[in-house]
């Protein structure tokens, strides 16, 4: 393990502007003097150094990575709390943890960007045991996910409500319906792996489509619901086992054909279950395995919607009051104004909204490592299709069931029939100005953080032309930071698409035209997938 890390970063340090004990001493509180965060490794523990020192007094805090937490309470403030640290506060006491104050939002950043780094270099090269043995990849879900992220989400997925929601998306279910029942033979007579089970619905496809036997990993009480539905449904439940318990750490008797799994969040990748996804392939898969499904795009295009824009920064208007109760509110005005633009919105909106034409970032699961999850960063470049204010950046994604029998692509695209998933948008505080023809640029980068979701940030730039600008010499860019967990949920709103939404009446799956095919395609059917494709596509499907 330490091999690893010294190769690589023997030490890394930071300056900060305090540290304080979160529960301090009667001998220490906050200390006024600057001080230094150091991540090292010490014989074979790899830990993190915290040291501040003025005349009269000396913090000092080594906190173990392999059980160290580090949360956020402001820009430029965190906690790192542990369950192993040694302090010394003039030789004195102990604690658990630590607040650290930065200089600027940007150290915080990268500290926090580094801690994830060091923790991950821990969690990939395994735990250091006791007795010396090193146990792999157990636990890699608690070592990376925050324990009270953990509980909410599986609590969330353990209640039927929230099941009955997911199967009442008959885009979604009927799209995995026909994709399974369409391409029996990757199914027939074949081991599966339902990766993340919940109720059970894809194991009991699966079974319908002749796998000679299921594994339904399930983390959360659901599996007990599940055990219950597949007991009601004997000739295809005889084929399948729940196991209760996460993909990360149970241990399964025999390898997988195929995998079956629905991970996708808002923006495919809130949740970050793809990435127990890429773990139970790497644990369960033979090496010539399916995935179903393979491949996730997620599509992006610059949207204009001046009635969304004026809608969320009108939400800060309230912190204009002058007079509330006597209280002038103003003050608070700038930051609540910026704070509505750090939540993505979600909604289905019209697809005429959008000024360019789309492009794709592609996931393949069949390949792709789990660190890569980690940071997903996408360069963009689009070419306005008309003149308009840009008011951020929209998108969506679809995954790609890669049968043998038939391909089919379930699309969450603005247009499409709607699924819980919706779209999501970014919107600019600032928004640009662009012509028909022009070039906008920009950048979405992703960060993975320890609640299962991620934090967003965009720019998008465009040169200014028109009267009054020095012809294309001046460059507009706007930036915004979003956290993808605490998306704005536009529901109540009306909708361009009611029809599809009507997930409560009759299954649509007539009405969206999930025809079931029997005949076996000559040819991979690529034209099947939806209007907004990528040509990247094409390379990556030669390959799979
Ligand atoms: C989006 S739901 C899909 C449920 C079901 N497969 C379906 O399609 O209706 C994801 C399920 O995966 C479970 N899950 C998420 N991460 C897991 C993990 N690491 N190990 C086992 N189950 C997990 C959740 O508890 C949840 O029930």
């Amino acid at each position: 393990m330490e091999d690893s890390i010294e190769k690589k970063q023997k030490r890394r340090e930071f300056a900060l502007a305090s540290i304080s004990e979160l529960c301090p001493s009667s001998s220490s509180s906050s200390l006024p003097s600057p001080a230094t965060a150091s991540f090292s490794v010490d014989g074979s523990v790899p830990e993190l150094q915290f040291h501040q020192e003025s005349e009269k007094t000396k913090l000092q805090l080594s906190v173990d990575l392999q059980t160290a937490q580090l949360f956020k309470l402001g820009s430029v403030q965190s906690v790192c709390i542990s369950d192993r640290s040694d302090v010394i506060i003039a030789e004195t006491s102990f604690s658990k943890g630590v607040t650290v104050q930065f200089r600027t939002e940007e150290e915080s950043e990268a500290f926090h960007c580094a801690f994830q780094q060091w923790k991950k270099e821990v969690n990939v090269q395994g735990r250091q045991l006791p007795n010396g043995t090193v146990s792999a990849s157990k636990s890699k879900f608690d070592d990376k996910i925050e324990s009270s992220s953990a509980k909410m989400y599986f609590h969330y997925y353990g209640q039927l409500l929230h099941q009955q929601n997911m199967m009442q998306d008959y885009v979604r279910t009927g799209t995995y319906y026909a994709a399974v029942i369409e391409n029996r033979a990757d199914f027939s007579g074949r081991v599966v792996v339902d990766v993340g089970a919940g109720s059970g619905i894809l194991s009991l496809f699966a079974a319908q489509a002749g796998a000679k036997h299921v594994y339904a990993v399930e983390a959360s009480e659901m599996a007990e619901y599940a055990r219950k539905l597949i007991a009601g449904n004997p000739s295809l439940g005889q084929r399948i086992t729940v196991i209760k318990g996460k993909v990360e750490d149970v241990e399964l008797p025999e390898k997988a054909d195929i995998l079956i799994s629905e991970p996708m969040g808002t923006l495919l990748v809130n949740e970050r279950m793809l990435e127990s996804y890429v773990i139970a392939r790497d644990r369960f898969l033979t090496p010539k395995g399916k995935m179903f499904p393979s491949v996730g795009r997620i599509h992006m295009a610059p949207f204009s919607d001046e009635y969304l824009f004026v809608e969320i920064a009108n939400k800060a208007l309230f912190w204009q009051q002058q007079n509330y109760y006597g209280v002038d509110l103003t003050p608070l005005y700038g930051s609540a104004f910026q704070g509505y633009f750090t939540q993505p919105v979600v909604d289905a909106f019209d697809p005429r909204l959008l000024v360019a034409p789309a492009m794709c970032h592609v996931i393949d699961f069949t390949k792709t490592k789990e660190e890569n999850l980690y940071e997903i960063d996408i360069p963009l470049r689009f070419i306005a299709s008309m003149g308009a204010r840009i008011h951020g950046l929209a998108c969506w994604f679809d995954v790609l069931f890669n049968g043998s029998t038939v391909q089919r692509w379930l699309s969450t695209a603005p247009g499409a029939p709607t699924t819980h998933w919706y779209q999501l948008r970014c919107v600019l505080s600032q928004p640009i100005y662009v012509m028909a023809g022009q070039e906008i640029t920009g950048r979405l980068h992703m960060l993975a953080h320890n609640a299962q979701s991620y934090t967003m940030y965009l720019t998008l730039s465009a040169k200014m032309w028109g009267p009054g600008a020095e012809q294309g010499g001046i460059i507009q860019t706007s930036s915004c930071k979003l956290d993808l967990k605490e998306p704005y949920y536009r529901m109540s709103q009306p909708q361009a698409y009611t029809l599809a939404q009507d997930q409560h009446s009759q299954p649509l799956i007539n009405t969206q035209e999930i025809h079931i095919q029997h005949q076996k395609l000559e040819e991979p059917d690529i034209l099947q997938q939806p209007s907004n494709s990528c040509t990247e596509i094409d390379s990556l499907l030669q390959n799979v």
